[in-house]
């Protein structure tokens, strides 16, 4: 199995405050990943750092081969927030149908007819005002906008972030059926239960750093326990009792 991401001894401070330390993953392509860790424990910035959005104080980051910062962009797709599209948009009537074409601009990868199909099934109106979405629509036209690039590797930060019990189940299965096999998607998300039925795999952070990488299966074999449980022993250092 191809590797999609190789992360060796990544650090990163900021503002003389150490966020991320030693950080190692080797990621196989093809799986959808959950990045666990409480508030605070760095997952929006180690997404940051893979997109090349940030840039890292030392260590290697590749995204499928590609380690240049630049070059790795067009490898990796990360959900961003609707108000950093209005600003940089700087426009306060922007529809929806104006932010898909500034994707269809900016991103070669971008597959409209994916985006489409996508925008269907999650109902987003495409001539509604950006500023007038609710929190749900707007996380659903997020996810379509990032799954419709066509790239080896999606972070999802928060998908589900205000989003009321349908939507976010609707947006879980979006995630399911529009996810092709060559690619890998990792999401972060506080609602551990609700995403755990899409993982593969796990990856916790804790104490700034990779506390473990497993697949749910050995994780629930080994410990028989879900992922939440799991999760929550970790964090309350329960595990270490056993
Ligand atoms: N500009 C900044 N200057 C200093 N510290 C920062 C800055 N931005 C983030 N941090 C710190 O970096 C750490 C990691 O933040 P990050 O947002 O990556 O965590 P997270 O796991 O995504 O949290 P959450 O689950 O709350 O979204 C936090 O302690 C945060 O306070």
């Amino acid at each position: 199995m191809s590797k999609v991401l190789e992360i060796n001894d990544l650090n990163y401070k900021k503002n003389n405050k150490l966020i991320l330390k030693d950080i190692n993953l080797n990621l196989d392509n093809g799986k959808i990943i959950g990045l666990l860790g409480a508030n605070g424990a760095g997952k929006t910035t180690l997404m940051r750092l893979i997109a090349g959005v940030k840039a890292k104080n030392s260590g290697q980051i590749s995204v499928a081969g590609i380690d240049n910062k630049a070059a790795r962009k067009s490898c990796v797709s990360m959900t961003y927030s609707l108000v950093s599209f209005r600003k940089g948009m700087g426009e306060k009537n922007t529809k929806v149908k104006d932010v898909v074409k500034f994707y269809i601009d900016i991103y070669p990868d971008f597959s409209f007819e994916k985006y489409q199909a996508m925008a269907q099934f999650l109902e987003i109106p495409c001539d509604d005002k950006i500023a007038n979405l609710s929190t749900g629509t707007g996380e659903k036209l997020v996810i379509a906008l990032t799954l419709a690039r066509q790239v080896p590797l999606y972070l999802l930060d928060e998908p589900l972030n205000g989003v009321d019990i349908m939507a976010r189940k609707k947006i879980i299965k979006s995630i399911i059926q529009w996810k092709s096999d060559d690619s890998t998607i990792i999401i972060s998300s506080h609602y551990v239960k609700e995403i755990s039925s899409l993982l593969d795999d796990v990856i916790i952070l804790k104490d700034q750093t990779v506390y473990q990488v497993s697949s749910v299966e050995d994780i629930q074999e080994q410990n028989h326990l879900g992922i939440e449980e799991y999760y929550e022993k970790v964090y309350e250092g329960g595990l270490d009792d056993e």
